[in-house]
């Protein structure tokens, strides 16, 4: 007999423990399952923003109990959802693996701000008191280093390995810029080249005790996102996308490559999702959000909608991204950890 769900407990933890509820909530016409609200939302909360009557209500409630319990409900079971939006319980498996999860972040198409999104995403994480890795997989147009200001070339670890640079906060960064003599040097290498340097920048590093390695791809789904895909114990795949971009199918590109290669899509983030003014005015520079459409093409949680800043390209360019803070960034953050929930 499963614990009594009440309409006061967040959504999140109802699907986590009773995943056969993801049905039932679809079934009512609630898509809060999918939606990065559903992380912090209790189940009334999400009936009251889709305007529900207090009836309605009470038979939620009733069908969430019924399907814990695997008993009938009163909704006909639509076919099931299958990982479309079911916040992720990713325990690791092997509790003395030394880096708990690495996850690569992907986007299709380039300058949608996928590093801007891992750089950041890193710094709260890092905030939270998480210990964070980056491996900046784009190795012909690194910008990690420079964003986090990490200057000079790694040095021998004491177990013989390279010991990645550590950013002001704590962030281990490994990045392709410092072995270059100048940064404006090009790396002027073919495929196989660029696979062996992120396979070296896995098993070389001694990256030491990590909660997240953030693996930066570049865009796109040529050698270095297969390899990642192919060579790295990836535990899951973060995409990133903006509200025009999906109209361009550069998205179903990026799905498509991760469902072939048997990868997991654990969360999707929209960047440069609007323009807030001083006054809390939105506009959405882009066009209005995809966040729907996203979550449906990649059956993965809406892990946050990121604003457009222009405070952000300075501060990259002087490498000093750790001293922005936004609250849409720690939402990220903590939305990001509670999809993968791990065990230290
Ligand atoms: N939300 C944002 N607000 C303001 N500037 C942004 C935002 N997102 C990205 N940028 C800026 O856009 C530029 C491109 O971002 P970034 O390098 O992160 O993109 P990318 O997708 O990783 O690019 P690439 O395809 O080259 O790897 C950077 O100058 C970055 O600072």
């Amino acid at each position: 007999m499963a614990e009594t769900i009440t309409a006061d407990m967040v959504i999140h933890d109802v699907v986590t423990r009773y995943p056969a509820t993801v049905k039932v909530f679809h079934g009512h016409g609630l898509p809060c399952t999918a939606c990065a609200v559903g992380a912090r939302e209790s189940v009334a909360g999400g009936a009251r923003t889709h305007r529900f009557s207090p009836e309605k209500l009470e038979l939620l409630v009733k069908d969430l109990n019924a399907a814990a319990n695997g008993e009938p409900t009163s909704v006909a079971p639509k076919k099931a959802p299958v990982g479309k939006g079911i916040p992720l319980n990713m325990l690791s498996s092997d509790p003395d693996r030394k880096i708990k999860q690495v996850i690569a972040i992907m986007s299709g198409k380039g300058g949608v701000g996928k590093s801007l999104v891992t750089g950041l995403l890193a710094v709260s994480l890092r905030r939270q008191g998480q210990r964070v890795g980056i491996l900046d997989g784009d190795i012909t147009g690194p910008s990690i280093a420079r964003m986090f200001g990490t200057r000079g070339q790694p040095t021998k670890s004491a177990s013989g390995g390279i010991e990645p640079l550590r950013s002001k906060g704590g962030i281990k960064v490994m990045s392709m810029n410092m072995f270059l003599e100048k940064e404006s040097d090009p790396v002027v290498w073919r495929g196989p080249m660029i696979s062996s340097a992120i396979k070296q920048f896995y098993s070389d590093v001694d990256w030491g005790q990590l909660d997240y390695l953030l693996v930066d791809l570049p865009p796109g789904t040529s050698d270095a996102p297969m390899t990642v895909m192919q060579a790295l114990p990836l535990d899951g795949v973060v995409i990133v996308s903006s509200p025009q971009m999906l109209a361009t199918m550069v998205v179903m590109k990026c799905v498509n490559m991760v469902q072939q290669l048997k990868g997991l899509i654990v969360g999707v983030v929209e960047n440069m999702s609007y323009f807030e003014t001083p006054n809390h005015e939105r506009y959405e520079i882009f066009g209005p959000s995809n966040a729907t459409e996203l979550v449906s093409v990649t059956g993965a949680p809406l892990l946050g909608q990121m604003p457009i800043d222009s405070a952000l390209t300075s501060l990259c360019d002087a490498g000093r991204v750790e001293e922005y803070y936004s609250d849409a960034y720690e939402a990220l953050a903590a939305n990001f950890v509670s999809t993968l929930k791990i065990k230290r």
